[in-house]
């Protein structure tokens, strides 16, 4: 499904990410591993278009990304939460997932001045695919209240909502779990489970949370100093003196 060929990206004479390959197939959870300032948020931001690489070669699904905006990669199914939280807090939940819907809404003057049966239909749809979500994060009895007033947790989720209501291909989240008690940190691995499970969802996760990592992944690239250190399946992975030296430390 993605591709990533000799992905370098320099900041000035900083190389952050030096010559990485990865490949992801389609319903698959890929998390990506490495200590702090490894290089892997870049390697989300080259993939999500947010930074243009220096050099390298995207393919999704076997078309070439790494000249598109992130808006247009987003279009093309490949969506992404931040490190951060990112939600229109004084917007209201349900809200913030019908923004995120505006690209799929018929949204002409006209149509919106004139309130045309095709501009009804196209809300009320926005509508119910902004309710089954808020349903599927269990996050329905919250609709009406401002985003920023929910649980940290609840934002979390929240924004995973945000990128499932434009129906994504492959979701990339930026460390999901962080902040997260270990409740909500379990709600957030039956969360991920699910939408691969139940609604086909390739994903590819940064995360720091080793608990997390190893009990979902299929597959773990590690990334050390911007370069790609190792790929393997988490038993592989644990096992890997290299990235025990680098990462995860003797246990
Ligand atoms: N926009 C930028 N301008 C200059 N340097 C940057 C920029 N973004 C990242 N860097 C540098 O690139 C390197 C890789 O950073 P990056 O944020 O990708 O690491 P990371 O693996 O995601 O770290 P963390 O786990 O702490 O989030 C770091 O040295 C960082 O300071």
């Amino acid at each position: 499904m993605l591709n990533a060929k000799n992905l370098t990206m320099c900041f000035g004479g900083l190389v952050a990410v030096d010559n990485v390959e990865l490949s992801i197939d389609k319903h698959q959870i890929v998390s990506m591993i490495g200590p702090n300032g490894a290089g892997k948020t870049t390697v989300f931001n080259c993939l999500s278009g947010f930074y243009k690489p220096t050099s390298g070669e995207i393919l999704f699904e076997n078309n070439p990304i790494h000249n598109l905006p992130g808006f247009k990669i987003a279009r093309k199914g490949l969506v992404r939460t931040f490190q951060h939280v990112r939600l229109f807090k004084e917007m209201t939940a349900i809200e913030n997932l019908l923004v995120a819907q505006h690209y799929s809404l018929n949204t002409n003057l006209f149509s919106g001045l004139f309130k045309t049966p095709s501009f009804i239909k196209s809300e009320a749809i926005a509508l119910d695919n902004a309710a089954f979500w808020l349903e599927q994060v269990k996050l329905i009895k919250m609709a009406n209240r401002p985003a920023g007033n929910l649980a940290y947790g609840q934002q979390r989720r929240l924004e995973i909502a945000r990128c499932m209501v434009t129906h994504p291909k492959l979701l990339m989240l930026d460390e999901p779990a962080a902040g997260l008690n270990p409740k909500e940190t379990k709600e957030l691995d039956e969360l991920i489970l699910m939408l691969r499970n139940e609604n086909g969802i390739t994903v590819l996760l940064i995360e720091h949370d080793m608990k997390l990592v190893m009990g979902i992944s299929d597959k773990i690239i590690v990334i050390n100093q911007g370069k790609h250190l190792a790929t393997g399946t988490p038993d592989e992975i644990k096992a890997n003196r290299e990235v025990i030296n680098a990462y995860l430390g003797e246990e």
